[in-house]
């Protein structure tokens, strides 16, 4: 577990030395190294363009664009420091869905007193035992760890949190903490009934990526970007905690925000660009080359699998206009034209989207379809949907040529 860590810790050393070597070639000043080593340690490829760095220790100022906005680092919590700072809590982690599994293992790994509270012998009870979360030791009923905790952190569905709020909440008493991974219980109340106690801390700490991410990049001795947030600071140390568990949990870079800010962009580009939006627009791109004559794994190599394998890693590492530059002359111009219009027809689709999550529409479906009992075998029905989808039979076999293939 330690080694895991220390691990973590030698490769973010290794990667500020690299930053370090490349910022002396390129700039003398102790800013501008600084700023590279933050961004290099942000795996961010290219060369930054302009960032300045207020501060260089603790709190970061950094300029995003013109706007000034703070980051909190991973850096500034080395593994001594961080046990040191858990070291008389009990962090009861209750829900054991994508985060629960990748904040708890992490957790664990980076050596701190974690719990997981579950209902008894539902899914994430056996998927908890398979991470090896022993019950009675370290795995219990929901109400028991909650009991047993001093960080409470609430990592039930969103529609789950409503539900159990009436057993959970007099559970929250003075003195501990209560922790999200998302504004949406607290933020649409109206809704979800989940108003905190007065007296506790109520903080965010939400990973911008899946949970099974959280976990990888933690292994690979990186850190997935979070945002933190506080509701309620009853200690004044609230966004110092969420901070400190934000690293524990495996972010490596922490955004400031509020939780309605982090809510509404998240249920947002969840349901847009990042989740829905794409696969929409893969699906009406393959479709059209479909109805034109074109094989399926035509279809589906110039839609899925050029994105994901070849040209969307590059907008990753370095930017559009990197990517832009990558592809053929014929293909920027192209692109260039059609670019607009395809912002165009979608503007309005990203307003009406906006205003459901603004006015609550997309919580209540959420509350509505997750908070069924069997709300487990109705998303499965409806993704054996997608599943079945000429695309995505396609992609198997496309998926199977590759070299690393392993059996899905
Ligand atoms: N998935 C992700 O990567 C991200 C999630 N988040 C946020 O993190 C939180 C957790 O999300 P996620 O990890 O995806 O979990 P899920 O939304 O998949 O929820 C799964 C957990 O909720 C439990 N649960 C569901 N219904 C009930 C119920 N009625 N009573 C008791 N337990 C119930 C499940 O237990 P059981 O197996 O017994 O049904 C399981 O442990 C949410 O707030 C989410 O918005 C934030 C960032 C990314
Ligand atoms: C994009 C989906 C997400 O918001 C996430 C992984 O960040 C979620 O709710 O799972
Ligand atoms: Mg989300
Ligand atoms: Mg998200």
């Amino acid at each position: 577990m330690a080694s895991l860590a220390t691990r973590s810790q030698q490769a973010l050393r290794s990667v500020s030395r690299r930053a370090s070597q490349i910022a002396a070639r390129v700039s003398t000043s102790p800013a501008q190294t600084a700023t590279y080593s933050l961004l290099a340690r942000t795996a961010v490829a290219s060369a930054p363009r302009q960032p300045t760095v207020q501060n260089v220790r603790g709190i970061k100022t950094l300029d995003f664009a013109g706007t000034k906005e703070v980051v909190y680092e991973r850096a500034d919590w080395p593994l001594a420091k961080l046990q040191d700072y858990f070291k008389n809590d009990t962090l009861a982690l209750i829900g054991y869905g994508s985060q629960g599994h990748g904040q708890g293992l992490n957790a664990r790994d980076n050596g701190l007193n974690v719990i997981v509270g579950v209902r008894k012998d539902g899914e994430s009870w056996r998927q908890a035992q398979e991470d090896g979360w022993v019950p009675g030791e370290t795995l219990f009923p929901i109400e028991e760890a909650i009991n047993r905790g001093t960080i409470i952190m609430n990592l039930l569905s969103d529609a789950a949190q409503s539900q159990t709020w009436p057993t959970v909440a007099p559970l929250i008493t003075k003195g501990k903490t209560l922790y999200f991974s998302h504004g949406f219980s607290v933020v649409y109340k109206e809704d979800t009934k989940v108003i905190p106690p007065k007296d506790v801390d109520v903080i965010l700490v939400a990973p911008k990526g899946s949970g099974r991410t959280v976990r990888t990049l933690f292994k690979e001795g990186r850190g997935i970007n979070s945002s933190v947030a506080v509701f309620q600071d009853v200690t004044g140390k609230a966004m110092e905690k969420a901070v400190a568990l934000g690293v524990g949990v495996g972010s490596g870079y922490m955004y400031e925000t509020t939780f309605q800010k982090e809510v509404y962009s998240d249920l947002y580009g969840e349901r847009g660009v990042l989740m829905g939006g794409i696969q929409g627009m893969f699906l009406a791109q393959y479709k059209v080359l479909r109805a034109n004559g074109h094989s399926p794994s035509e279809a589906f190599n110039e839609t899925v699998e050029e994105a994901t394998q070849s040209l969307f890693p590059l907008i990753g590492a370095k930017g559009m206009d990197y990517m832009y530059n990558a592809c053929s002359t014929t293909a920027r111009r192209g692109a260039l034209d059609w670019a607009p219009i395809f912002e165009k027809a979608n503007a309005p689709i990203f307003e009406q989207l906006y205003e459901s999550v603004k006015n609550g529409t997309e919580t209540r479906k959420s509350l509505e379809f997750n908070g069924r009992s069997t709300y487990r075998t109705d998303l499965a029905k409806e993704l054996k949907e997608i599943d079945d989808q000429e695309i995505w039979r396609a992609g198997k076999t496309v998926r199977s040529l590759r070299p690393d293939y392993k059996p899905e």
